[in-house]
């Protein structure tokens, strides 16, 4: 579904931040990007959104490269980023109508949708609220749903839980789990190991703008020799030589 291949990139021809990055994201899979401050998640997923061009190297949705045909590969996965980027001037629900529009969705298959994703997030009640009327929570629901909303073969999200309560929380991980069940392939970016422990299958360490190491979390227990190892033992092992432990 997606692959990355030998990607460098970052900002500055002369110093890239992404070195030789490779991996994959299959379908019915949810892959953890983890990675210090600074390790190169959020460039990595630009990369992968297309706002940014690879230095060398290759990053493909469904065989396809951003450069090839720039609508089909936007169109072929749903974003949720850490800061929720909303228009003052629409509502909740013009929010919703207005990515169901971008994505071509039909009318009934988005009014069936929305208000499904309204009750899951207990948002129904806000359908007509503007976003200046919003939690930090709230705002990041909106940007949940518009990409739940969408239902493509891809999601990339950015930090998804911070600022959600434990029941947001909870219909965030039910409802990618059930994307992901459909076939769905899942990239997520986060720091809260405990969650990406539980919901991820495969995880990518990033360190310094290198993949540290990949894999389940069998697989890494086996890598570093440690087979009761949690995520948290894995990422600070791997991360140590920059926190000078
Ligand atoms: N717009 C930018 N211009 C130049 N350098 C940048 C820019 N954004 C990030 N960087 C640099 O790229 C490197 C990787 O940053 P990135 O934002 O990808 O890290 P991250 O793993 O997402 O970190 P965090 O967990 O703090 O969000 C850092 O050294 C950072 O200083």
């Amino acid at each position: 579904m997606l692959t990355i291949e030998h990607l460098t990139g970052g900002y500055s021809p002369k110093k890239p931040v992404l070195h030789d990055v490779s991996f994959t994201v299959n379908k019915q899979e949810i892959v953890g990007l983890i990675g210090l401050n600074g390790a190169g998640k959020s460039t990595t997923i630009k990369h992968v959104l297309g706002l940014m061009d690879p230095m060398s190297g290759d990053v493909r949705i469904n065989g396809l490269a951003f450069a090839d045909d720039a609508d089909t590969y936007r169109r072929s996965f749903a974003y949720i980023p850490e800061t929720p980027l909303l228009y003052d001037e629409l509502t909740l629900w013009e929010h919703l109508r207005l990515t169901s529009v971008a994505y071509g969705i039909d009318d009934s298959v988005f009014e069936e949708r929305a208000e499904r994703l309204l009750n899951e997030f207990n948002m129904a009640k806000m359908k007509k609220w503007y976003p200046n009327h919003f939690s930090k929570g709230m705002r990041q629901k909106v940007m949940i749903m518009s990409a739940f909303l969408t239902e493509p073969s891809l999601y990339v999200v950015d930090e998804p839980i911070v600022g959600l309560d434990p029941v947001g929380i909870t219909s965030f991980l039910n409802w990618i789990s059930k994307m992901k069940d459909r076939g769905a392939a899942v990239l997520m970016s986060t720091h809260i190991l405990a969650t990406a422990e539980r919901y991820c299958d495969r995880f990518v360490i990033l360190h310094q703008g290198q993949v540290v190491l990949a894999g389940t979390l069998a697989d890494m227990r086996e890598a570093i020799g440690k087979p009761d190892a949690t995520l948290d033992d894995i990422y600070i092992e791997m991360t140590k030589e920059e926190r000078h432990d």
